[in-house]
């Protein structure tokens, strides 16, 4: 057998003297309880050029068309990350694929191949464990991954770790570092969406109790329905990553923790400050305005502050046009900014009232300093 030289990887073609016995796709004789759940897992698995050995072994083995491999891993915590009271197994799975498969596309890289390690809580019966495997297998599919391999555990509660391959064919990654001062800021997908739904279960504790509330407005049970989905299973637009490098962006990254947070690390990665302009958010705000009234809050918290839509955020020169990207914003100079940057980018502030608001010196909102509101997971 040949061997690469340290640091490259052999390109291998499944019908290359590498050729190893074919994919399997499924544990071949269960023996254990396990190995039947892993069944569950594995089912409906088909060979893929990719997929040199598939599930079923200690290890997959893949090929590559990229001699460099992007790789990435979000584990999903239930109570943290989702409610099995507030969207049914299918949704958990096709959530955990969605999350996993925007961090590839936030790199630029197209979808390769996942893993996923899976901890049960033992009240979960086998109907559910089926429809949670088939929610991650379709929404693995469903953005262009081959299952691979993971692991399975029982546990106190229910957690789905994936670890996604992704391949960038040739192109370089889109880096957070990489926001140039003239840069424009764009944005494609959903903003706020996930944080309307959240904060509909949050209040109603179940979709069809939002829906069945009396003083719902009826105009809005569309919305509703809509964003409540959305939480439930984010739609991210994977497929528009694999364009941007070729058409010119420089920095990228999908937004989990909200526009503000998110944002604000682009620019402190890149050394530059980002301005968000109200003005190009408006259309997104406009949207869930009455929804957010509603609920006695304002939209404006949803688009700035809301994460988990898993949109696309990307700087680009003025006058990059890639359809499904919408213009929201400008890449400045951190030393002309000099005023407001500190050498501690959150900067806590105690209010009149006692609370305090915690403004991140990289991230303005038309010029000024904004309160920021995203989610950290270690916040005290
Ligand atoms: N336990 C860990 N060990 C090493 N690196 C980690 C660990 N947890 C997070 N990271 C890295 O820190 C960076 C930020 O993580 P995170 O905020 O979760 O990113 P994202 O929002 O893209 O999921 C990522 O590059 C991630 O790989
Ligand atoms: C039950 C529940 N409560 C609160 C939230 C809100 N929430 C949980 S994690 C998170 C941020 C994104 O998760 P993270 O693990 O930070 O994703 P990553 O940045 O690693 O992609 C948000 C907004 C939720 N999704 N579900
Ligand atoms: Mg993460």
């Amino acid at each position: 057998m040949t061997t690469s030289p340290p640091g490259e990887s052999a390109q291998v073609e499944p019908s290359s003297p590498h050729s190893l016995p074919s994919f399997q796709g499924a544990v071949p004789t269960p023996i254990t309880a396990e190995d039947r759940l892993i069944a569950d897992f594995t089912a409906g698995l088909h060979a893929h050029k990719r997929v040199l050995v598939g599930s079923g072994d200690d290890c997959a083995v893949l090929a590559h068309p990229d001699s460099r491999s992007v790789i990435s891993t979000d584990v999903l915590v239930e109570g943290v990350h989702f409610r099995r009271d507030w969207m049914s197994l299918e949704q958990i799975g096709r959530r955990a694929a969605a999350q996993n498969a925007a961090d590839i596309a936030a790199m630029g890289a197209s979808a390769h191949s996942a893993v996923a390690a899976v901890t049960i809580p033992k009240d979960m019966g086998n109907n559910e464990i089926t429809a949670l495997a088939t929610g991650l297998a379709k929404g693995l599919e469903s953005y262009g991954y081959a299952l691979v391999g993971g692991d399975l555990s029982s546990g106190p509660c229910l957690q789905i770790a994936v670890t996604v391959i992704g391949d960038l064919a040739g192109r370089p990654p889109l880096l957070r570092c990489g926001a140039q001062v003239g840069d424009q800021v764009y944005f494609a997908g959903n903003l706020g969406d996930s944080a309307a739904g959240l904060a509909l279960l949050e209040r109603f504790q179940s979709p069809q109790a939002a829906l069945d509330d009396p003083t719902l407005p009826g105009s809005l049970r569309g919305l509703v329905n809509k964003v409540i989905s959305r939480y439930q299973v984010p739609e991210v637009p994977a497929s528009l990553a694999s364009r941007l490098a070729l058409a010119g962006a420089h920095a990228l990254m999908d937004v989990s923790d909200g526009l503000s947070r998110d944002g604000a690390k682009i620019a402190a990665a890149s050394g530059v400050v980002i301005d968000l302009h109200p003005v190009l958010l408006e259309k997104y705000a406009q949207r869930l305005a009455d929804l957010a009234s509603f609920l006695g809050t304002s939209s404006w918290d949803w688009i700035l502050g809301g994460g988990e839509d898993h949109g696309l955020l990307c700087t680009a020169p003025a006058g990059f046009a890639i359809p499904g990207f919408t213009l929201i914003g400008e890449v400045l100079s951190a030393s002309t900014q000099a005023a407001n940057i500190t050498n501690k980018p959150e900067v806590t502030f105690s209010n009149e009232d006692d609370s305090s608001s915690s403004f991140n010196a990289y991230l303005l909102v038309e010029g000024q300093p904004y309160a920021q509101h995203g989610w950290d997971h270690f916040a005290s």
